[in-house]
């Protein structure tokens, strides 16, 4: 005993200050890329180009630049020119010895886009994106012409490899060149694509009618040009136009516009187009200081709420009632839509920029394409025309699928094959409808006394389900407890999953607090993961949260969920007199009825949690999806008890 005391005591001491890592310079980068850049596939590679070209972008916003050239070599090195103010060499008063160039380019959250004096509105604001290029890649030339000389500075690693120095004479020249190989250590085998690139390089000349960009690729993958040169006087209307290319469109020529906040007083300024066409599914790209943010944001919600109240404020002058039931949903099927916004300071969601969270951003755009949006449909009325009957017959079509879904659900427990351990509830209408999954029979006993008849259904699951993730569709398809699950939810999974066939609101899957329960439930949550994606992402997936023990003492009773708060409970007493009774539920057939409603199915007093994905990329989710499934239980087991990604929603 005294001995395990003593190793403890040293144990404690060898964790002393000495233990605190500080990771200096550039280290974190390299030691944790993923927080920098999102990770360290393909797509991150990628984003280092869009990094460094983004400063010649932000250059080009700002009136220094028109020019940008990225050239792609045949060792996978990549340079960007532009012929900017060239980035300051001077040195820098804070670090003495070291010029500017080499602060911005070793040091994070070193930038000239933090005041607004330099820059006005730019994709750059951490002041990280070069350093981080720089610490991700094996060699980094940086070559500055300014003040009619040539300087130049080289690093590997985030480190430089010595001083900078002038390397000639730049009679003609200015602006900055940045050279990079992507280290290998960080990247492996992912190499740079020029077609990728290439529509990195055209959508910024898109989205800035004022440079010009030039095309080189060393790289011949049989279809990407070796060579081009883009410049767009038209921008996003001219962008919008090509992607449509072939396809039949509602209005002749695309709704399209730009509105310069400066006018007014305020830098800014918003860019947009958009079309409706029969040919192709919906689409929005949006862009923050050219930065684009594939996952929307503010910018994106402010342009749509534009274009709904012009729409049915349009239907009301000319008296088409039907327009008022025209919601963005319906905006969305056909409606293909490019919105770009230079705002100041913008808030982006991750280092990545995926999503704009400036709330500042929604009414400025809406506000901006809004009375243009009036004009317009006045103005073209052929068009006006065509796109509000194509957008109402769009609702009318919306409306009518939900109407027969009501039916189809009244009449489903008649007509559909249902399994036959399906117990279903009464309500006709999906809205407010639960499907408990639960395992076993005779969980599946106490649970349907406890149950709401009329809006909480059950699905008892026998055994455990086919691992999925390991087996082919076609095994998939021939496993009876999933063509079971697929009947009840009334959906197909993989490609004909559609989660508007969902015959219930919620699924809740409720597993028992054990280690098997734990493992059944990752396994659905798998299932769920693998084939049926917008269910989670829709929000119809739960996991209720059962009881571990109940605690009585005299007249006084409590439930708990875990053997911490249990032990919790114990120290402090229920509140009652004598012993305290410890029940650990084994399963959720033991518990009664009552408990069973109580603690677990009852809206009013029950827990649940949403299941729910991280802002990452599918990949990375899909990784974490084998990996919990690999050969480990207790891995699947921390995975439920533990999940942060799982937001909680109490149903009180
Ligand atoms: N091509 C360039 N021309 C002129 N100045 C540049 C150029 N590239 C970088 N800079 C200067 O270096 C600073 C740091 O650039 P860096 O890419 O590290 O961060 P950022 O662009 O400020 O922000 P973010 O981390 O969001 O990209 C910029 O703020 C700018 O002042």
């Amino acid at each position: 005993m005294a001995d395990d005391l003593l190793s403890a005591a040293d144990a404690t001491d060898s964790y002393s200050a000495a233990s605190i890592e500080v990771l200096e310079g550039l280290e974190p980068v390299r030691k944790r890329p993923g927080m920098y850049i999102g990770g360290t596939d393909e797509r991150a590679l990628h984003h280092l180009v869009a990094e460094i070209l983004d400063n010649s972008m932000d250059e080009a916003v700002a009136g220094h630049a028109t020019r940008i050239e990225v050239e792609l070599l045949a060792d996978f090195s990549v340079i960007v020119r532009d012929n900017g103010r060239g980035i300051p060499i001077d040195p820098h008063p804070k670090f003495p010895g070291k010029s500017a160039l080499e602060v911005i380019l070793c040091t994070l959250h070193a930038g000239g886009k933090f005041s607004g004096d330099a820059y006005q509105t730019s994709g750059g604001l951490h002041g990280v994106g070069a350093s981080v290029v720089n610490a991700l890649s094996d060699t980094m030339i940086v070559q500055v012409a300014r003040n009619k000389e040539v300087f130049e500075q080289r690093f590997s690693r985030g480190v430089p490899q010595g001083p900078i120095a002038r390397i000639g004479a730049a009679p003609n020249r200015r602006g900055t060149t940045v050279i990079f190989h992507a280290d290998e250590q960080i990247f492996g085998h992912h190499r740079f694509k020029p077609a990728r690139l290439l529509k990195i390089v055209k959508s910024k000349a898109y989205l800035f009618s004022g440079v010009e960009i030039r095309w080189k690729s060393e790289i011949d993958d049989g279809e990407t040009p070796r060579e081009a040169t883009f410049h767009f006087p038209g921008g996003l209307a001219d962008y919008l136009a090509e992607t449509l290319t072939g396809a039949s469109t509602y209005a002749d020529r695309p709704f399209s516009g730009s509105v310069d906040f400066r006018r007014q007083g305020a830098p800014g300024k918003v860019d947009w187009a958009v079309n409706w066409t029969p040919a192709r599914d919906g689409f929005i790209q949006s862009y923050c200081n050219t930065v684009p943010t594939p996952e929307g944001g503010t910018h994106e919600a402010g342009f749509w709420a534009a274009i709904l109240k012009g729409v049915r404020a349009y239907g009301e002058r000319i008296s088409n009632k039907k327009a008022a039931s025209i919601t963005r949903e319906d905006l969305l099927t056909g409606g293909c839509a490019l919105v770009s916004c230079f705002i100041r300071e913008p808030e982006f969601v991750g280092q990545t920029k995926d999503r704009l969270a400036t709330t500042e951003a929604a009414r400025l755009v809406e506000n901006a394409v809004r009375d243009h949006f009036d004009t317009w449909l006045a103005a073209d009325t052929k068009s006006a025309g065509a796109i509000l009957d194509f957008l109402v017959l769009r609702a009318e079509e919306r409306l009518r699928r939900r109407q027969e879904k009501e039916t189809a659900r009244k009449t489903a427990t008649r007509k559909l094959r249902l399994p036959g351990k399906l117990v279903d509830c009464s309500a006709t209408n999906r809205d407010g409808t639960e499907l408990f999954i639960v395992e076993g029979d005779s969980a599946g006993g106490s649970a349907k006394m406890a149950r709401d008849r009329t809006n909480q259904a059950l699905l008892p699951l026998r055994g455990k389900i086919l691992n999925v993730l390991g087996a082919a569709s076609s095994k998939m398809g021939a496993n009876q407890e999933i063509n079971d699950l697929c009947q009840a939810l009334g959906v197909g999974i993989g490609s004909r999953f559609n989660v508007e066939d969902l015959r219930y609101d919620k699924i809740i899957i409720m597993t028992d607090a054990d280690v098997d329960g734990a493992h059944i439930a990752s396994l659905l949550m798998t299932f769920f993961f693998t084939q049926m994606r917008p269910m989670i992402d829709k929000g119809h997936l739960y996991l209720a949260c059962p009881p571990l023990y109940r605690l009585t003492q005299g007249a006084h009773r409590v439930y708990v969920a875990d053997d911490a708060e249990k032990e919790r409970m114990m120290a402090k007493g229920l509140g009652g007199k004598g012993k305290i009774d410890v029940q650990r539920f084994k399963g959720l057939g033991e518990m009664d009825a009552k408990d069973l409603k109580d603690t677990t199915m009852n809206p009013r007093t029950r827990k649940l949690i949403r299941v729910s994905i991280d802002d990452d990329e599918g990949g990375e989710t899909g990784d974490l999806v084998e990996r919990l499934m690999g050969k480990k239980p207790e891995l699947r087991f921390e995975y439920i008890q533990e999940n942060a990604r799982f937001a909680e929603e109490l149903d009180v």
